[in-house]
């Protein structure tokens, strides 16, 4: 069941990255944190990012996603030692979900010349567009500037940052099965996910506890959706919510969206709580979770801690 009643807060976050008074970040500051504790997720206006640049990334995810199939395939993330690349429809299934996922996905990541650590490092699959169609700082700066951490946090545990961005186009739904969702379910496991919704296709659904109900995040021009994963969750000591949400297309069309992933250093253990006993690391918690999707070399288990237990 939806509801029309329970609206995720849109928080205004120029208050704390151009403040005119110390209340300002002070307030955006509040808002965050009750809206993450409350729902896991927000809404964020005044983030800074120029409409143009938003407007650039939707039209160069329709030119990835409109390549004809085989050339797509040929950049399958299965097939790169970087998880980069693309991710047909009905390659994700979600644990309990009759049918997978309908989306279709390209996943894109810091670029680095080596491959290292498994692929956690190392160079993106780039389709075959002109350059200033596709990557570089359109999609950069967006990364950059999305981004709103307490500062001092961040340099410990963000020096060198894992940061998966995934583009997602969902067929309309009516091409969709019966009980087939554009993405089930799900709880994000890492960091921070930012996404960027293509304004007007609804389809976001985040589940209220308190109510037992889906509360739908609309798609509007110019807001983008924060929401917090499981990491966040756990480093919090569980005062922020990783909330379950899916996407049921409602648009009469395709509908695109951008999530990017925000995980912290692959070394990174809890940075909040120094004195946390659950010492997993950013590295240890993504192996575990894409162990059958990276070609981890022995040594990299080892030293991320994966079969230590
Ligand atoms: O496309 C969306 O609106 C949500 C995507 C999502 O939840 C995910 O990729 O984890
Ligand atoms: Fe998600």
């Amino acid at each position: 069941m939806s509801s029309g009643e329970v609206v995720l807060p849109i928080i205004d976050l120029s208050g704390y990255i151009d403040p005119k008074s110390p209340e300002d970040k002070q307030r955006v500051i509040e808002e965050v944190r009750d809206a993450a504790r409350q729902y896991g997720f927000f809404q964020a206006k005044g983030h800074g990012i120029p409409l143009d640049l938003q407007q650039d990334l939707l039209r160069c995810m329709s030119n990835v996603f409109n390549l004809p199939k085989d050339e797509k395939l040929k950049m399958s993330f299965l097939e790169n030692p970087c998880r980069r690349g693309y991710e047909a429809a009905g390659m994700s299934h979600r644990e309990g979900d009759a049918l997978p996922d309908a989306k279709e996905c390209f996943f894109v990541g810091r670029e680095d010349p080596e491959v290292e650590l498994s692929g956690f490092y190392g160079p993106n699959v780039w389709p075959n567009l002109p350059e200033a169609d596709f990557r570089g700082p359109t999609i950069w700066s967006i990364l950059l500037e999305g981004l709103n951490q307490p500062l001092d946090l961040v340099e410990q545990f963000a020096k060198r940052p894992i940061v998966p961005m995934k583009l997602i186009r969902y067929p309309p739904h009516s091409q969709a099965a019966a009980g087939q969702f554009g993405i089930g379910a799900h709880t994000d496991f890492g960091g921070v996910t930012i996404l960027f919704q293509q304004p007007g296709k609804d389809g976001l659904e985040v589940w209220h506890e308190g109510r037992e109900e889906w509360i739908e995040v609309p798609a509007r021009e110019d807001i983008y959706v924060v929401n917090c994963g499981d990491m966040v969750q756990r480093w919090s000591g569980g005062a922020y919510k990783s909330a379950r949400h899916r996407v049921i297309n409602k648009a009469d069309g395709e509908r695109l969206s951008c999530a990017t992933f925000w995980h912290g250093d692959v070394h990174a253990t809890n940075p909040l709580r120094p004195d946390d006993p659950n010492k997993e690391t950013v590295g240890l918690l993504l192996a575990k979770r894409f162990r059958n999707q990276y070609s981890f070399t022995k040594e990299f288990l080892a030293e991320v801690g994966v079969g230590a237990a």
